[in-house]
């Protein structure tokens, strides 16, 4: 395929591609897919890896295949209201999924199993409250803030073990950070668009994948539909990529060139805050502000096989430690329905603490994490696990992280610049989806909605350019000076009133 990369200059130079995709993940695939209904062929997909599905990655693990990322469809379809196209993708490729019973709990503290399943209701309806309650703030246009404060105001304030893993559940486990780092009204638009189908979501269910063939087979079927050999490098790790508004130039790590009119990017938003890839001539300010102004959070998923099975028969168990976040969630895949007969357990972590067992070596997190199911089973002999995973997301270069999480300094002013163009490189991935940032849906239409407007560029060469702001503004200084102005006079005022007092006495 290609390479001899035409020079990008000021003229539109003679490209060996219309357009480049950078990444095949589902983005990526779905932009493919999305130009080839556009009569637009002359594409190429460029991806690191030796398959396509990016963050859709299986595991073979103790003879099952399990997920290492996306495992679920989150929202499906309520009546005919709108679906989710993750959803019609598994149906296509007739994938085997399972609907996820969060109500199916067990729950333990550090003396054993102790049931406190009341107490995580209240925390899922705390939740509910808490989205309500920012849909009020939107209507009446007040500023975003951060999810705890959302919580502290609908007066639900954690103080217990048992209060903290509850809320933990309902909300670091979906979000991958925790309510303090969390944006209080983006999160809720987030929730609401994905599971509220009164709000023009799809709908509450949760389809868990449990395919032999993978999730990624759902991306890798619809690309095998469509895809022609010489539309797809696989293998190509892209370290640079030089863009003008004529067109696009990028070099991999074996010093091959692509060139194309166009490229729509989709790596991730780690790799983008990492410097993974370089670009030239560097990002704008508003981009580069924006790109790390969101936050790519981590959700580890920690395997265990069991040579039989010891635990809860229900789907979780929820285990609250003295220390908030600290192998909280427990899913049991040893479940009809599952993988019965398995020996898989599964224990989740997320943002800080996958951080920290990422720093870890594995032996160390095996031992801590069992440690934690001895506690839980005070009175059981725990077996010695014949297997044991967990992917290292955040050091993996070419993700550097889960997915994204909007925190409560992004404004949507940066999201637009996120999103926004430069050149002729365009932006697309779950990152740069403002209703569905963090999930596949979110990378599926952000694909799809991208290369609509690319293929448009491509056939009339009239392209629209993106909208960005120069300066993501905070309120106007003259109204803070003025506030600034009277706390100085109130304050020397009271000085004064003090020195007097003191004086008097
Ligand atoms: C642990 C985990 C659990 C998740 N759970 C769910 C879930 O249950 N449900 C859900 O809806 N979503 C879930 N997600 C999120 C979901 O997986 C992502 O939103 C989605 O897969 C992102 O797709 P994308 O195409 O935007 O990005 P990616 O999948 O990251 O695609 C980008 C591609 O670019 C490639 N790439 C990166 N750098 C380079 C380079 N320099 N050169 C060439 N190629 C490169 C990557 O290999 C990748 O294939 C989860 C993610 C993780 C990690």
């Amino acid at each position: 395929l290609v390479v001899g990369a035409a020079p990008v200059g000021n003229e539109e130079a003679p490209a060996s591609k219309q357009v480049l995709i950078l990444g095949g993940g589902v983005a990526g695939v779905i932009a493919a897919r999305t130009l080839r209904e556009h009569g637009i062929n002359d594409f190429v997909i460029i991806e690191a890896r030796s398959e396509l599905g990016g963050r859709m990655r299986s595991h073979s693990f103790a003879g099952h295949t399990v997920e290492l990322g996306a495992n679920w469809i989150q929202g499906t379809q309520t009546g005919s209201g709108p679906m989710n196209p993750v959803l019609r993708l598994a149906q296509k490729h007739k994938l085997k999924t399972r609907e996820t019973d969060f109500e199916s709990i067990t729950t333990f503290d550090h003396t054993g199993a102790v049931d406190f399943r009341d107490i995580v209701n209240s925390a899922d309806e705390a939740y509910v409250n808490l989205t309500k309650a920012a849909g009020a703030r939107v209507a009446n246009d007040l500023v975003d803030t951060t999810s705890r404060t959302g919580y502290s105001l609908v007066e639900a304030k954690p103080r217990t073990a048992h209060e903290h893993a509850a809320e933990y559940f309902s909300f670091d486990w979906e979000y991958a950070q925790k309510p303090d780092q969390t944006s209080w009204i983006a999160a809720s638009w987030n929730n609401n668009y994905t599971y509220g189908a009164d709000a023009g979501g799809f709908s509450e269910s949760n389809l868990f994948a449990r395919d032999n063939r993978g999730f990624k087979h759902l991306i890798q079927g619809e690309a095998a539909s469509f895809l022609k050999r010489h539309q797809l490098e696989l293998n190509a790790t892209v370290t640079r990529i030089e863009y003008t508004n004529q067109g696009v130039v990028v070099t991999l790590t074996d010093g091959r060139q692509f060139s194309g009119l166009y490229a729509i990017c989709t790596f991730s938003l780690g790799v983008l805050q990492n410097d993974d890839v370089i670009f030239n001539p560097p990002l704008p300010h508003y981009k580069l502000e924006a790109i790390h102004s969101m936050t790519m959070a981590t959700y580890t998923k920690i395997f265990f096989k069991f040579p039989y099975k010891f635990w809860f028969d229900t789907e979780f168990g929820i285990y609250a430690d003295p220390e908030r976040g600290r192998y909280p969630v427990w899913q049991s895949l040893d479940l009809k329905g599952f993988y019965p007969g398995s020996g898989i357990l599964v224990a989740t972590v997320t943002g800080d603490f996958s951080q920290r067992i990422e720093a870890l070596p594995s032996s160390f997190v095996r031992e801590e994490a069992l440690g934690v199911l001895r506690t839980m089973y005070p009175n059981t002999s725990i077996p010695e696990p014949t297997d044991f995973y967990y992917h290292r997301w955040n050091a993996d270069p070419l993700y550097r992280g889960s997915y994204s999480n909007w925190p409560p300094s992004f404004f949507v002013g940066h999201h637009e610049n996120m999103r926004a163009n430069v050149g002729r490189v365009y932006f697309g991935g779950e990152a740069t989806s403002q209703k569905y940032f963090g999930y596949l849906h979110g990378a599926f239409f952000e694909g799809q909605d991208i290369a609509t407007m690319v293929a448009k560029c491509v056939k009339t060469r009239a392209c629209p350019q993106l909208k960005h702001v120069d300066h993501v503004k905070n309120t106007p200084y003259s109204q803070l000076e003025t506030t600034a102005e009277r706390t100085r006079t109130s304050y020397t005022h009271e000085l004064v009133f003090s020195l007097l007092r003191q004086l008097i006495l």
